[in-house]
C-alpha cells in the first residue's frame, strides 16, 4: 500500500514522517493516486504531473547495487535550470585538490568556532580533506559545515556526490525532492547524489561533519556469522514520505558539479514532487540504535566491527569508505588492554567527535574537534589512555554518553589549505604520546 500523506502545503512546520527501511522499494504520494499503478510512464500522469526518473546505478547495475527511483513532479527537472554562472570559490573544495605542502604527521584540530556573519548550509562548508578524484567516482572529501541562516528561496543538489551529513551541534530540516528529514545530533542523513534539498535551520545555529562520497553508494555491510541481527538494522532506517510544493516564487539553485558550485534562477519551487516510488532515496538513522557486538572474553576487536555503512569498490572487503562509530558499549574483556592498539593502517582515518569523550584519546580531542591518521602513519591511545589502561582493575565497564565516528578510506588523504593553516590545528599533537616512555626490562619477564 502507498503511504499517504495528504499534507500538500508549501510550509515544513508540520513533522515529518518517514518510511523505514533500507534500500526498500518505497511508494509514497502526497495526492491520492498519484502514482501511476503497476506502471512508471503512463501516457498521461495523474493530475498532469511530468515523470521522470532518477537514476543512482547505471541501468545495467547488478540488482543488489541496482538504485533508481521514478518521480511524479509538477515539472520535469529541464525546467529547474536556466542558464548556470559560477559561484565565487568558497571554502568548499573537491578531490583531486593538492594545494598544501604541509608535512605528513598525525594531525588534530580543536574544534572550529561557530562564524558570526550570516552563513546558509553552502556558504559554510569548510573542506579539511580530499582523496581520490570525484570525476573518477573515487574517494571523498571531509568537511566541516556551519550554518547561521536558513537557506530560503534556495536549493540545491550535488551532482558530484552523496552526501552524509553528520550533525554535532544543533538540528538541521532537510527540505527534499522526496520529502522532508528532520535531523539532530546523534543521528545522521544521508542524501543520495543529484536529490536537490534546502537545508533550514529550525533552531538556530549549527555545525557538523560532511562527507561526500565519490563512489558506491553507502550500503550495510556484509554481516557474516553475526547473522541476520545487530549493529545497524534495516527497520531502524527512516525515508521521508512525500512532500510537495506549488510555489511559484523565484528561487536560486545551486549545483555542485565537477568540483565546481553553480548557480541559476528560475521562477519556482523545485520541491515539486507530489508522488515517488523507488530505492534512491534520501534517508536518515539514529546512531544510537546501532547494537554493538564486540569481544565478550579477551583482545580489542577490529573497528570494523562498528561499520554503520560501507562505500564499497570494486576490491571485495576493500571501502571507498566505511562509516565507522563508538557508541555506548560495555567493556568486558579480561587480561586485555581494552582501548585501541597502537598500528599503522593502509586506510586513511578521518574522525570526528559528537559527543562525550573518546577513550583512546581522553584529551585534546573534544566534541566538534577532528583528526587525520593518513595511509601508514602511526597512531594510538595517548600516554594517559595508556597508563590507565594498562593499570585498571578490569572490571565490566561500561563507556557511556559518548559517540565518535570515523570515516576510513582506502585512500590517502590531502589536507586543505585552510585546514593546514587553521589556529585550530594542534601543532602539538604528537606530544600526547611523549610520555609513552621506554618501559623494557629484560630482566623482568612479568612486567
Ligand atoms: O585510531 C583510532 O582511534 C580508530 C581505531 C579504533 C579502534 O578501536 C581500532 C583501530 C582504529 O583505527
Ligand atoms: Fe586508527
Amino acid at each position: 500500500m502507498p503511504v499517504m500523506n495528504t499534507n500538500a502545503s508549501i510550509h515544513t512546520a508540520a513533522e515529518p514522517r518517514y518510511m523505514t527501511g533500507f534500500g526498500n522499494g518505497f511508494e509514497t504520494e502526497a495526492l491520492p493516486n498519484a502514482l501511476p499503478v503497476g506502471r512508471n510512464s503512463p501516457q498521461r500522469c495523474a493530475y498532469g504531473l511530468y515523470a521522470e526518473q532518477l537514476s543512482g546505478s547505471p541501468f545495467t547495475a547488478p540488482r543488489s547495487s541496482n538504485e533508481r527511483s521514478w518521480l511524479y513532479r509538477i515539472r520535469p527537472t529541464v525546467r529547474h535550470i536556466g542558464r548556470f554562472a559560477p559561484v565565487t570559490p568558497t571554502l568548499w573544495r573537491s578531490a583531486p585538490c593538492i594545494e598544501t605542502e604541509a608535512p605528513i604527521a598525525p594531525m588534530r584540530w580543536d574544534p572550529l568556532p561557530m562564524p558570526s556573519d550570516a552563513l546558509s548550509f553552502l556558504d559554510g562548508i569548510h573542506t579539511i580533506t580530499t582523496a581520490g578524484d570525484a570525476a573518477g567516482q573515487t574517494g571523498m572529501a571531509a568537511s566541516i559545515y556551519f550554518a547561521t541562516r536558513s537557506m530560503q528561496d534556495e536549493a540545491f543538489w550535488n551532482a558530484d556526490a552523496e552526501m552524509m551529513i553528520i550533525p554535532q551541534h544543533g538540528a538541521l530540516r532537510l527540505v527534499t525532492e522526496f520529502g522532508v528529514i528532520d535531523v539532530t545530533p546523534g543521528e545522521v542523513a544521508v542524501v543520495p547524489r543529484g536529490v536537490k534539498l534546502r537545508v533550514e535551520l529550525p533552531a538556530g545555529s549549527v555545525r557538523g561533519y560532511l562527507c561526500e562520497n565519490y563512489g558506491g553508494a553507502f550500503t550495510l555491510p556484509e554481516r557474516g556469522p553475526i547473522g541476520a541481527n545487530c549493529l545497524a538494522n534495516q527497520r531502524d532506517f527512516m525515508t521521508p514520505v512525500a512532500r510537495y510544493e506549488d510555489r511559484d516564487e523565484p528561487c536560486v539553485v545551486f549545483v555542485k558539479w565537477g568540483g565546481r558550485l553553480w548557480r541559476t534562477e528560475i521562477g519556482h519551487s523545485p520541491f515539486d514532487v507530489v508522488a515517488w516510488h523507488g530505492n534512491y532515496a534520501p534517508y536518515k538513522y539514529d546512531l544510537r540504535r546501532f547494537s554493538p557486538v564486540g569481544p565478550l572474553l579477551f583482545d580489542h576487536a577490529d573497528p570494523s566491527i562498528f561499520t554503520v555503512l560501507t562505500s564499497p569498490t570494486e576490491a571485495p572487503g576493500t571501502a571507498n569508505i566505511d562509516f565507522v562509530i563508538f557508541p555506548d558499549r560495555w567493556m568486558v574483556a579480561e587480561n586485555t588492554f581494552r582501548p585501541p592498539w597502537y598500528h599503522m593502517n593502509i586506510m586513511s582515518e578521518f574522525m570526528g567527535l559528537i559527543y562525550g569523550q573518546y577513550d583512546a584519546k581522553p584529551q585534546g580531542f573534544t566534541p566538534g574537534g577532528f583528526s587525520l591518521h593518513n595511509q601508514m602513519l602511526p597512531h594510538g591511545p595517548d600516554a594517559p589512555a595508556f597508563a590507565q589502561a594498562s593499570t585498571a582493575v578490569l572490571r565490566p565497564h561500561k563507556l557511556e554518553g559518548t559517540m565518535a565516528f570515523m570515516w576510513e578510506t582506502r585512500l590517502p588523504q590531502q589536507v586543505t589549505a585552510f585546514a593546514a593553516a587553521s589556529a585550530a590545528l594542534q601543532h602539538d599533537y604528537a606530544d600526547c604520546w611523549s610520555g609513552l616512555e621506554k618501559r623494557f626490562d629484560p630482566t623482568r619477564p612479568e612486567a
